[in-house]
């Protein structure tokens, strides 16, 4: 495959995924996320690479979620919601290699439960994270609410999916969504001294770990199919549509005009 919103790069061991579209944040779209799929898919039963890496294009951000200029209701493409995310959430799942989520700049929406995914989050001090769905007329119901909840709690799971704020990387490491946070010029190091040492370990073993932790939450793929389902209605209602409609026009929305209940 061609990749249009990609960048591939396979070096000493380690395979390094760029979402590049940083026109829009590295947003994605359908397209970006089959490349994904396809290139996790490539990293992950290549045998001389070790860790794969992911990450976003440009200073701003490492990936803004679902492209909010490229849908009105679904997105169009494969799956239930017109973009295949189930598949690209258990793809990052199922490689039997670490990946690394290497966040330099905005990990928002879409983009903070694939940093979350990630089995190792990396951060510059620029570095910024947070859900932002019930502001958008969106919700990530399965890994994005109940694995979220396993890593920062419920209370703080719930609180980030409620108010939408925004989490400085200081913060989203001490509420244990990032490993380490580094300067933002040491970003590459730190990142590149994790894979090193990662590479020196064995491959088999760490298959094995990366297996049984992803065991006690296999779970949520479940939920996640369900919620989808529901959110493929949603999309299609004008409360969600508002969401969508008052990000483009720079506007705050009006969900409540919009809510029947
Ligand atoms: C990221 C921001 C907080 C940055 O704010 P700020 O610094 O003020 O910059 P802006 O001026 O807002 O943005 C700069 C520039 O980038 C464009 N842009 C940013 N994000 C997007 C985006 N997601 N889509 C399209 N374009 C984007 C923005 O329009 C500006 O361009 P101009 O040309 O100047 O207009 C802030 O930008 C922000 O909050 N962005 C929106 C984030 C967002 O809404 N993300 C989608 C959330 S919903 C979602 O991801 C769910 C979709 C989904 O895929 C999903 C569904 C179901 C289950 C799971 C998933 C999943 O996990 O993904």
């Amino acid at each position: 495959m061609d990749y249009q919103d990609l960048l591939y790069v396979e070096q000493d061991g380690v395979a390094t995924i760029t979402i590049n579209r940083p026109e829009v944040y590295n947003a994605f779209r359908a397209q970006t996320v089959e490349e994904l799929i396809h290139a996790f898919q490539r990293a992950g039963w290549n045998p001389d690479i070790g860790v794969i890496v992911l990450t976003g294009a440009g200073d701003k951000a490492f990936c803004t979620g679902g492209d909010q200029k490229s849908h009105a209701g679904s997105y169009g493409g494969r799956g239930t919601i017109g973009l295949p995310v189930e598949e690209l959430h258990t793809v990052i799942r199922d490689v039997p290699k670490p990946v690394i989520a290497r966040v330099q700049g905005f990990a928002i929406g879409g983009g903070n439960v694939l940093a979350l995914l990630c089995d190792l989050t990396i951060a510059s001090d620029k570095a910024q994270f947070g859900q932002v769905g019930p502001k958008m007329g969106s919700v990530d119901p399965g890994y994005g609410t109940a694995y979220l909840a396993r890593a920062v709690g419920e209370k703080k799971a719930r609180e980030i999916w409620y108010l939408c704020r925004r989490y400085k990387a200081d913060e989203a490491e001490r509420m244990g969504l990032v490993n380490k946070v580094v300067p933002h010029e040491e970003l590459d190091a730190e990142v590149a001294a994790w894979c090193a040492e990662i590479m020196a370990k064995s491959p088999t073993a760490l298959a094995i770990a990366k297996r049984s932790f992803n065991a006690d939450s296999e779970h949520i793929r479940g939920q996640a199919s369900m919620g989808l389902q529901a959110l493929a209605l949603y999309y299609e209602t004008d409360e969600s549509k508002e969401g969508v409609r008052a990000f483009n026009e720079k506007r705050p929305a009006e969900f409540r005009k919009f809510h029947k209940k």
